[in-house]
């Protein structure tokens, strides 16, 4: 690293109404060369984070950002630069953007985002354009009928793109055989499955991914093998150390917990939502608001930092008592 401080880079994801995002792709001869990229460049000194914002978007691209919020604030290590990327999220701009510079420009579906060359920092960017604002967590039921029958409702639905799936007492065979089914529904609706448990089960179990419970998650001193970047590794935490854990195995969402009280836990201590905002923004990956949430709670999250809420009462459509 030449320096202890990072070099501060205003970076705008730039959406229009078909949730397709404006990428430029960098020249060969600078840092980071010939990769695609979201435009934007180095904050200036005397600048802040809107007016660098401003002036990158008019050199680069000749348009005028409208209407845009924070998305996330990350920082990078590269092996000769440390970047601290403020990432924005540009709803609405005026003029029609080209590329000042020469540099090549497309609108890319957020869905193929993951598909394309984007330096290494832009891979939580990417996650956060990409993740829904809900993640449904299954009940702990032991029926696997009673399973089957509330995930079709869930899923009929329409609105539940990401599930974590949690059956602790479902094991072996049964949790297979269930699995089997489960998956095939999921894919037909486009909907990704992050198996709580074991990493290898999920990867054998055809999941799209792994939950790490905060044990699970402790135990790992790297990001579990066989999950690439196709795979998607969530991870529960509940505190500063967690958080870390996280970020060092590479996770690419996390769970907070408990933020309000909730059944699942009854009597445990809750966060609360200013602690909640304080974790969330030093997560550097999607950050969910878990326990007592209700989708009426997506925006009170995304006001504090997070990406939405998860849990299991208000998203599952089907019984969650236990059976
Ligand atoms: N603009 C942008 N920069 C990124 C992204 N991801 C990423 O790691 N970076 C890094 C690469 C660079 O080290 C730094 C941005 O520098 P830059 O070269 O774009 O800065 P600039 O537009 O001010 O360029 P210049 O005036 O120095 O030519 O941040 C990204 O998605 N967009
Ligand atoms: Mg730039």
């Amino acid at each position: 690293m030449t320096s202890s401080q990072p070099l501060r880079v205003a970076v705008a994801a730039i959406a229009n109404d078909r949730d397709e995002y404006l990428i430029a792709r960098r020249p060969d001869h600078v840092h980071q060369g010939g990769r695609w990229e979201f435009p934007g460049g180095k904050i200036e000194p005397g600048e802040n984070l809107e007016t660098a914002l401003c002036r990158e978007l008019r050199e680069e691209l000749d348009i005028i950002p409208v209407s845009f919020h924070p998305l996330m604030t990350l920082d990078h290590a590269y092996p000769d630069r440390q970047v601290r990327l403020e990432v924005v999220r540009v709803h609405r701009f005026e003029g029609r953007p080209r590329g000042m510079e020469g540099q090549p420009l497309r609108w890319m579906p957020a869905g193929l985002l993951h598909t394309l060359d984007f330096p290494a920092a832009n891979r939580p960017i990417i996650q956060a354009l990409t993740l829904p604002d809900r993640v449904l967590i299954t009940p702990d039921l032991r029926c696997p009928h009673t399973l089957l029958a509330g995930l079709q409702r869930t899923l009929a639905a329409g609105w539940v793109r990401l599930i974590q799936w949690r059956t602790p007492r479902l094991e072996g065979e049964i949790l297979a055989e269930l699995m089997a089914q489960v998956m095939p529904l999921c894919r037909a609706k486009g909907v990704r499955l992050l198996l709580n448990g074991d990493p290898e089960r999920a990867i054998t179990l055809g999941a799209d991914g792994v939950h790490l419970n905060s044990h699970r998650l402790a135990l790992l001193g790297q990001r579990p093998e066989g999950l690439d970047g196709q795979h998607l590794v969530g991870a529960s935490v509940h505190d500063a150390v967690g958080l870390r854990q996280a970020r060092k195995i590479g996770a690419d969402l996390v769970l907070i917990s408990p933020v309000a009280a909730t059944l699942t836990h009854p009597g445990a201590p809750t966060l609360g939502w200013s602690r909640f905002e304080e974790l969330a923004r030093q997560a550097g990956c999607p950050a969910y608001a878990l326990g007592g949430m209700t989708p009426a709670h997506v925006a009170t999250a995304q006001d504090h930092g997070g990406q939405g809420i998860a849990g299991i009462r208000g998203l599952w459509l089907g019984p969650a008592e236990p059976d």
